[in-house]
């Protein structure tokens, strides 16, 4: 499995620890920064990893901002993209189960670090359901 992740400066404490998450489940991490804390602009950092996501060259993205909204936005401005934005277990899980999400968008300021956490291996754990969803999420793209 690889994943892309990618955040602003409101998201690079909890961007690096789930880097090592991620590389202690053995999974490829394409990280696209930033790994500062300096002022940033979240789209800088948020379209790369929605570009990889819908280039089919990982397959998720993660990305981390301090609401998760702008990284959110960004993200679902590509079209292949299905962005979740998400602040506890149970809605990461409906994220995957029914709207089949491709990227996650976490709220740095607004979760712990351990819920965090907790939340990515959801998100990898989780399967879509399909069914009625696949239908729901087949509508989705608008002309
Ligand atoms: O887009 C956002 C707000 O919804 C993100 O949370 C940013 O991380 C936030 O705007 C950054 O705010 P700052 O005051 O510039 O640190």
């Amino acid at each position: 499995m690889k994943i892309a992740i990618g955040n602003d400066h409101a998201g690079t404490e909890y961007k690096l620890a789930i880097v090592g998450l991620l590389k202690s489940m053995q999974i490829d991490v394409s990280n696209h920064g930033t790994d500062g804390t300096d002022s940033v602009d979240y789209p800088d950092f948020i379209h790369p990893v929605a570009s990889d996501v819908e280039q089919e060259k990982v397959d998720y993205g993660i990305i981390v901002c301090g609401s998760g909204n702008g990284a959110s936005m960004t993200a679902n401005k590509h079209p292949k993209v299905r962005c979740a934005l998400c602040w506890t277990k149970e809605i990461v899980a409906l994220g995957r189960a029914h709207n089949d999400a491709n990227v996650l968008s976490l709220p740095a300021r607004f979760i712990s670090l351990p819920q965090a956490l907790e939340m990515v291996k959801v998100f990898l754990n989780t399967d879509f359901e399909g069914g009625r969803h696949e239908r729901r999420v087949e509508k989705i793209p608008c002309s």
